[in-house]
């Protein structure tokens, strides 16, 4: 093991293991994990990653050892194909999850063991816009069918991810009967008897290489009427439709996915963590004094300043995670019993925390990346890869402007029902104190108060009153004679703005209370300094809007500086330790500079000489082109 990763791990503070616990929710499901990874991959004989038959493998596998819950099927996947996306991610996030929500008891029973398939719901001409979408399913009662047509070029399905070329189970949206409903079809199509039906590859990608994302134009095909999903909806053999409870219980796995993808965004995060800080702490460049040893790139203060507040991070939003999962399972269990009461507040979280979450780590990815000097670059890092295969989550499942707007139109609802004297509960009840106006700000001190629990009330202020900006915005426009329409548009940057900060104070909220729930000492004092750290760098980087709120004087701005300087010493000594606690294996990080033993450089030799281009001492292109034209010259 390398020296310098072997001293980090010495004189602990804190638990790992109990750490690791918490992050997995609980030691049983820690050891779950484990037995997935170590004994149902890489321990399988069968396990054959990397090679044309992986993915049916995989499939018959989870299907063998009977894994159905997204968070298992998740770390089988993971452990399978490491950081990348594989062909049926789609299949198991959106596919599956749809048949489980929107098909009632006989389709289920009918498809859901049986078939793979897609989610084809965008279109070349919408991919947000849900309600502009032009594939028409026309019943025929004469025959009890759906003709399913793609009307124009911009009705073409565009993206639907993991298309297979032979046969087609998919879910289509497509608006049957009126421009403001649309439903949900699975459509199974054996390709090429199907006739009308025009497939393809959409063409190369940014990224995502391993999901094959294809168009799908429909040319009157038909489909029986049972294929419609009739959970929550039904046409009627004589033509009736029967509404849904609310015509939103159609994007339920948008929802669903939008939810997970919170979590997923602190897994990447913290996977590139552990890369980017593993690997500062065996890099050694350049000198801090004159004449001494140079020192590990962990122990300049930049490079701590571009790494612990991501770690902080990471750990944010692993328990944002943990907190949306909880909070859909149990307002999608109330839907299910017919409860929607909690619906928009469900949709507004899932939706302001997906887009919170994946710029944040967008960004993230790139620090980590451009904090590994050049050797970040290689592919031999990851964090290339794990870059190309995450930035698309600011635009899929919801486009993230777009996502904040809808939490922004949620946190205008909430803030006129309390301007019309209403209590709200929930997420957004801190608005109840803009109206009686006790979210005064407190007596300022000269000194900044540290206080975890303040600096969430700081928050909380900062959020409301930016909610209160953006709704001002909204009258103002009102009241220089602009449409509703116009007045919102006219407001959409202070409606972001505030609805970032409403996510912003949640997520160190949900940080605050899950280290709250720490009882191990050591844990708790490493857990309660990364979330001051992730507080106080907000704060830094946010300063005009806790300024603007009166909630810090201009006199304590230094204060953050120092604190925050202060707080990267203090996360020094644990660094390598809190990344550990991740318990990110080699093979699934499958990253020369985040190796555990931290012996990179033996292991970035091995991996160039593996090299295709290494294959011989001469490539054999020398041979075939300037061999003959050195000949001629
Ligand atoms: C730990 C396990 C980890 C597992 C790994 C998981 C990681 C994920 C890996 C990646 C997986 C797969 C690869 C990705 C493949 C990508 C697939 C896709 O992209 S599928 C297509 C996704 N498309 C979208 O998301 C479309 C976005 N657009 C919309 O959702 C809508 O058009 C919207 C919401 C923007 C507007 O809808 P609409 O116009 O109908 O509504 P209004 O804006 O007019 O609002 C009216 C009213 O409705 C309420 N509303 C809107 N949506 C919802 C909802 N979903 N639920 C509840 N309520 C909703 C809205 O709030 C308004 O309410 P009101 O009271 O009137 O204000
Ligand atoms: C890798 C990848 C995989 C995908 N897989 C699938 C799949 O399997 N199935 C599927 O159905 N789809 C899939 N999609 C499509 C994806 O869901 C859409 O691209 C996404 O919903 C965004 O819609 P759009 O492309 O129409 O963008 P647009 O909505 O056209 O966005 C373009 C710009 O317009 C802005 N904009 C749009 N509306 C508004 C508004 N109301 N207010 C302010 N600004 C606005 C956006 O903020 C953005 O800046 C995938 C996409 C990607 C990148």
């Amino acid at each position: 093991m390398n020296p310098d990763i072997l001293r980090e791990r010495q004189n602990a503070t804190f638990d790992i293991e109990k750490l690791t616990n918490i992050l997995d929710g609980g030691a049983e499901r820690t050891n779950r994990r484990r037995e997935i990874r170590e004994v149902l991959v890489l321990n399988d004989p069968d396990f054959d990653y990397g090679t044309p038959t992986s993915l049916p493998t995989m499939i018959l596998k989870l299907r063998e050892y009977g894994i159905s819950d997204p968070v298992e099927i998740n770390w089988y996947k993971s452990m399978y194909w490491g950081t990348g996306r594989e062909a049926l991610g789609l299949h198991y996030v959106m596919f599956l999850p749809t048949l489980y929500t929107q098909c009632d008891s006989e389709q289920f029973n009918k498809w859901v063991p049986l078939i793979i398939g897609t989610y084809a719901q965008t279109e070349m001409g919408h991919g947000t816009h849900l309600r502009g979408l032009e594939t028409t399913a026309t019943f025929d009662p004469a025959t009890q069918e759906f003709v399913m047509h793609s009307p124009t070029v911009t009705s073409i399905k565009w993206w639907p991810g993991g298309r297979n070329p032979l046969f087609l189970p998919l879910i289509f949206l497509s608006i049957p009967l009126s421009a403001s409903l649309f439903d949900l079809f699975l459509s199974g199509f054996a390709l090429p008897t199907c006739s009308g039906i025009v497939i393809g590859d959409i063409g190369p990608k940014f990224g995502f290489d391993a999901v094959d994302n294809g168009y799908l134009k429909l040319e009157h095909v038909r489909i029986p009427r049972e294929n419609m999903l009739m959970k929550y909806a039904q046409v009627k053999p004589d033509g009736s439709y029967v509404k849904p409870l609310s015509s939103k219980l159609t994007y339920g796995t948008m929802v669903f996915i939008r939810s997970l993808i919170v979590g997923n965004a602190g897994i990447v995060l913290s996977q590139c963590c552990t890369i980017a800080i593993r690997y500062s702490a065996v890099r050694h460049q350049s000198e801090i004094r004159a004449g001494e040893a140079e020192p590990q790139i962990l122990d300049y203060q930049t490079q701590q300043h571009k790494l612990f507040p991501l770690l902080a991070t990471a750990y944010a939003f692993l328990f944002a995670g943990q907190y949306m999962i909880d909070t859909y399972n149990r307002i999608s269990g109330d839907i299910n019993q017919g409860d929607l009461s909690e619906m928009p507040e469900l949709h507004a979280l899932s939706a302001g925390l997906k887009a919170f979450t994946t710029w944040t780590a967008n960004t993230g990815i790139e620090v980590c990346r451009m904090s590994c000097g050049g050797h970040g670059y290689s592919r031999s890092s990851a964090l290339p890869d794990i870059y190309v295969e995450f930035t698309p989550s600011c635009t899929y499942e919801g486009e993230n402007t777009v996502m904040m707007l809808q939490t922004a139109r949620f946190l205008m609802k909430s803030y006129r029902q309390v301007q019309a004297g209403q209590q709200l509960s929930g997420a957004v009840s801190y608005l109840n104190k803009v109206h009686h106006r006790v979210m005064a700000p407190q007596a300022v001190s000269s000194q900044l108060d540290l206080n975890l629990n303040t600096l969430v009330d700081l928050y909380e202020i900062r959020a409301a009153m930016l909610v209160e900006l953006a709704a001002q915005s909204i009258q103002q426009e009102s009241a220089r004679g602009k449409c509703q329409e116009d007045s919102w548009n006219n407001s959409t940057i202070d409606l972001v703005r505030a609805s970032d900060a409403h996510c912003h104070y949640m997520v160190l909220k949900m940080f605050r209370d899950k280290v709250d729930q720490i009882e191990d000492p050591g844990v708790h004092s490493v857990m309660s300094t990364l979330a001051h750290l992730y507080a106080i760098h907000g704060m830094g980087n946010f300063t005009g809007d806790f300024l603007q709120a009166g909630v810090l004087t201009g006199a304590q701005v230094p204060s953050v500086s120092k604190c925050l300087k202060g707080l990267l010493a203090e996360v020094r000594p644990s660094a390598v330790l809190l990344v550990d606690a991740f318990d990110h294996h080699d093979k699934m990080l499958n990253s020369v500079l985040g190796r555990h033993d931290g012996n990179v450089y033996e292991a970035m030799f091995e991996w160039a000489r593996s090299s295709p281009l290494n294959r011989t001492e001469v490539h054999e292109s020398f041979h075939k082109h300037l061999k003959p034209l050195q000949a001629k010259l």
